[in-house]
């Protein structure tokens, strides 16, 4: 068998944030002033706090305003729904982030009720997820939104391959299975109820794990030159002398590169996408807000 060609997340990122550091110059230019991305962080989770600083450096590289809120873990609910309300009132935010999970004395699909849908740079609100599920223009969550691009750079038209998508949550697991829908594949979404899962997943061209369980998928359920795309990003706890464990994805990447045709590593795959696709989401908004014509195709 040959071993599967390495789809490199890490260097599609960079080239998307290039064309998105373009556009937002070119926004800059016209609008007369930067696009804005506000990101709010409530509690100190120390995975969150690395993933928005990233945000925000990535934000302000590609020529665009971050504004960081962060908010003590106890802050009430109604003082993060004013804060947003807030961001939906100023004129200088494009997009709004709200780090996800919430504390749990917060009602998640309030907070995100609150976003104005038009700056709902994530895709969560109910509004965006019907304009994905009906094929109107809205926002696309960014990490499925990164693998359609993914595919399609590796795959071209995607137009009648089976696609399996293990996991049904609303951040991944559903959006993806909509963009996989519009671009005409087949698609299952498999779950933890699914019957002979290696059986579903062995007939599938595209596979999407997307379950939050380390090196799950094995290759002996992959159908010989499928493509799949890892979403996982687990860590393993530490061996022998080792002080982090290793980050691996949802997919036993040692076997299923012998047997796919494609695949994506971890890390250096899905994750960075799904940071470049939020800068482009942003540009993107700020265009739409201020009424400026924009190749969205062309990003
Ligand atoms: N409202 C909201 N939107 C999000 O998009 C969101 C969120 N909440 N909460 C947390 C998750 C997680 N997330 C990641 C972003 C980048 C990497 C990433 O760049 N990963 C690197 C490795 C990073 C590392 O070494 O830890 C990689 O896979 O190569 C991972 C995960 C966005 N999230």
């Amino acid at each position: 068998m040959t071993e599967a060609s390495i789809i490199d997340g890490k260097g599609f990122a960079a080239g998307l944030r290039e064309r998105v550091s373009r556009v937002a110059a070119d926004f800059e230019a016209k609008a007369g002033r930067k696009a804005g991305l506000a990101v709010v962080l409530v509690g100190e989770d120390p995975a969150s706090q690395v993933y928005v600083r990233n945000k925000n450096k990535q934000t302000v590289a590609c020529g665009m305003n971050s504004f960081e809120h962060k908010l003590p873990v106890e802050t009430p609910e109604a003082d993060l729904l004013a804060l947003v309300e807030k961001l939906n009132a100023d004129p200088a935010v494009d997009g709004i982030l709200v780090q996800l999970p919430l504390p749990s004395h917060m009602n998640e699909q309030k907070v995100i009720a609150t976003i104005n849908p038009d700056k709902d740079v994530d895709g969560f609100h109910v509004v965006n997820v019907g304009r994905l599920a009906t094929g109107l223009p809205g926002f696309v969550p960014c990490t499925p939104l990164g693998c359609v691009m993914l595919l399609k750079d590796k795959l071209g038209s995607l137009s009648g391959l089976d696609a399996v998508v293990i996991g049904r949550s609303n951040i991944v697991g559903k959006p993806m299975a909509q963009l996989l829908l519009a671009e005409s594949c087949t698609v299952t979404i498999a779950h933890s109820r699914t019957r002979d899962l290696p059986a579903v997943v062995r007939r599938a061209d595209i596979v999407v794990a997307a379950v939050g369980r380390a090196e799950m998928v094995k290759g002996d359920w992959i159908k010989p030159g499928a493509t799949v795309i890892d979403v996982g990003i687990n860590r393993l706890p530490p061996a022998e002398g080792e002080t982090k464990g290793k980050l691996v994805g949802d997919v036993d990447f040692a076997s299923a590169s012998q047997v796919a045709g494609a695949i994506t590593p971890v890390p250096g795959g899905v994750g960075p996408m799904t940071i470049a696709v939020l800068l482009r989401n942003t540009v993107v908004a700020a265009h739409r807000n201020a009424g400026i014509g924009l190749d969205e195709n062309a990003i």
